[in-house]
């Protein structure tokens, strides 16, 4: 029996819920498939490689099973003063995080690697935000702790969450902040001819 499912040739591999609806909300029609590649073993380089180094591992994964398809990877860091601040593993780690962002002004950069081997084409860029926390007082802290909201997000913050009350102001995207640069990367896929849109004939095969 021939299978009726779509097969879309627009994927996104990666896990994160954010980057998801990002697309989703700009029209995009696309699989998600994550993928396992560990970010522990990349080191820290200038912090835009580093993201776009990781984005393009990310998608590179996806994309040798899936050769004829466009693949997205992304991947986002939060970096103060030379130090990059990644998921908060505890309490004491998300703590730390946002005693260090209080008052100050962090760079997020997000990575993104759009990519297609059939066509032989891969692109990676890095985008970089720049975001002023309020100043954060103890029970401010403790209290956005005590919501979860922290832990599976880089810098122990969600711009888009109950998060949105830390930050004072920002200067550049702000879906980069939340995990994907949605102008830049749509502005990529239209130049590879790779867009597929909800109802569009590139949508399915
Ligand atoms: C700063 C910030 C980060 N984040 C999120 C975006 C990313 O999902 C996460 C950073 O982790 P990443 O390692 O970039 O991504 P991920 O592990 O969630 O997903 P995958 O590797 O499978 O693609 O932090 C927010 O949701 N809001 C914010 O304001």
């Amino acid at each position: 029996m021939p299978s009726t499912r779509k097969q879309h040739h627009l994927i996104l591999a990666s896990r994160s819920p954010r980057r998801k609806y990002l697309l989703r909300k700009a029209g995009l029609v696309f699989e998600v498939i994550p993928g396992t590649f560990d970010e522990s073993a990349v080191p820290l380089t200038d912090p835009g490689d580093y993201v776009k180094t990781l984005a393009r591992a990310k998608a590179e994964e996806i994309a040798v099973r899936r050769p004829e398809a466009w693949v997205i990877g992304a991947d986002t860091i939060v970096f103060i003063e030379g130090a990059v601040l990644g998921k908060p593993a505890s309490r004491t780690a998300a703590r730390e995080m946002l005693r260090r962002l209080s008052g100050q002004t962090h760079q997020v950069y997000t990575g993104y690697a759009v990519c297609c081997r059939a066509a032989g084409r891969m692109i990676t860029e890095a985008v970089r935000t720049d975001v002023r926390f309020k100043e954060l007082t103890e029970a401010e802290i403790e209290w956005y702790i005590q919501t979860g909201e922290p832990f599976d997000k880089a810098g122990a913050y969600a711009i888009q969450g109950l998060g949105t009350f830390l930050v004072r102001s920002i200067n550049g995207s702000y879906t980069n902040v939340v995990g994907l640069p949605v102008c830049e990367v749509i502005e990529a896929l239209i130049r590879e001819g790779a867009v597929f849109l909800e109802g569009s004939e590139g949508a399915s095969s």
